[in-house]
């Protein structure tokens, strides 16, 4: 069982923005979601985790291992995919892969074709193995990022608002391929995205200007607010009023009519329903300044 620890993180960009502040955590194999709205620090984080970038402050173990004082040894058994994966688009799908594992050691030529054929195979995209990576959808793409980030069998794999301008079809696919992965690596999954981390995560941190405001389950974090959580269907050109009178947590739009969900410890009353908490109430009581300033 790989474990991950991170202790006391902090970084202060030149800009003066503290973008990591006093981050404690600690994750085990699985898929880990980390959720924050932009801007919240989450990016900052997976890149500190991954060595590319150094904290002020703090220290990062991977089963024991140093991994700020023993870079290379935390890269060999790290898979990353970045916010934008976009690299060499003229070449094919293979290709890109066997450049990536030639950079990540693997320099037998028989080894690298037998793990290259895997990966494709993996992520669905052995078909399309000699087409351009350029010519890919967004979910392909995605996709090849996962295969470049199973490099090396990774102990630690790190992904970065990965579902992000997907159809829903290829972010089933790519949710089923990272659950698979999660059985035998720590996978962290930092998106903004609530359902994502809704379906995927069993454990799950919120960020928010730096600091981490919770880290459980899912299900604990949404039983915070049972009993709080109550909703209405109201006219659009209502809503103004409705903002003045009660704790909007969130307002969406369903089959055209607006539909709000308040909070409140007491029947507000008023048509309102209570219903069950989601997270996404939990992401913005969580991360509102509304709610925080409170
Ligand atoms: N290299 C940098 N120099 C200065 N400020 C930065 C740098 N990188 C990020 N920031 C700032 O640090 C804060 C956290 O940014 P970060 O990208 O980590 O957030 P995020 O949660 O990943 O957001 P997003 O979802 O938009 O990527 C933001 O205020 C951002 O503007």
């Amino acid at each position: 069982m790989a474990k991950l620890i991170i202790k006391d993180l902090n970084k202060v960009y030149n800009n003066g923005v503290h973008a990591l502040r006093n981050i404690n955590l600690e994750i085990e194999n699985g898929m880990f979601g980390l959720l924050g709205p932009n801007g919240a620090g989450k990016s900052s984080l997976m890149r500190t985790i991954a060595t590319l970038q150094s904290p002020d402050s703090g220290t990062i173990e991977l089963n024991g291992l140093n991994v700020l004082e023993n870079q290379d040894q935390l890269r060999q058994v790290l898979g990353y995919l970045p916010q934008e994966f976009g690299v060499y688009p003229r070449i094919t799908a293979q290709e890109l892969l066997d450049h990536l594992a030639i950079l990540k050691g693997v320099t037998n030529k028989k080894e690298r074709k037998e793990l290259i054929g895997y990966l494709l195979q993996k992520v669905n995209l052995y078909e399309k193995r000699n087409k351009a990576v350029k010519s890919f959808s967004g979910g392909m793409k995605q996709r090849i990022g996962i295969a470049q980030a199973l490099i090396g069998d990774p102990k630690l794999i790190i992904v970065d608002e990965p579902t992000a301008g997907l159809d829903p079809g290829e972010r089933n696919r790519f949710h089923n391929l990272l659950a698979d992965v999660g059985d035998s690596a720590i996978v962290i999954l930092s998106t903004h995205i609530v359902d994502d981390v809704r379906e995927l995560c069993t454990d799950m941190a919120i960020m928010r200007e730096g600091e981490i405001v919770y880290n459980g389950s899912p299900e604990n974090v949404i039983s915070e607010l049972d009993g709080l959580v109550w909703q209405k269907m109201i006219p659009r050109n209502e809503f103004a009023n409705y903002k003045d009178q009660y704790e909007i947590i969130s307002d969406k739009m369903v089959a055209g009519k607006t539909v709000i969900h308040v909070l409140s410890n007491v029947d507000p009353g008023n048509g309102f329903k209570q219903v069950e908490p989601d997270l996404e109430d939990v992401f913005f009581t969580k991360t509102s300044q509304q709610f925080v300033t409170n």
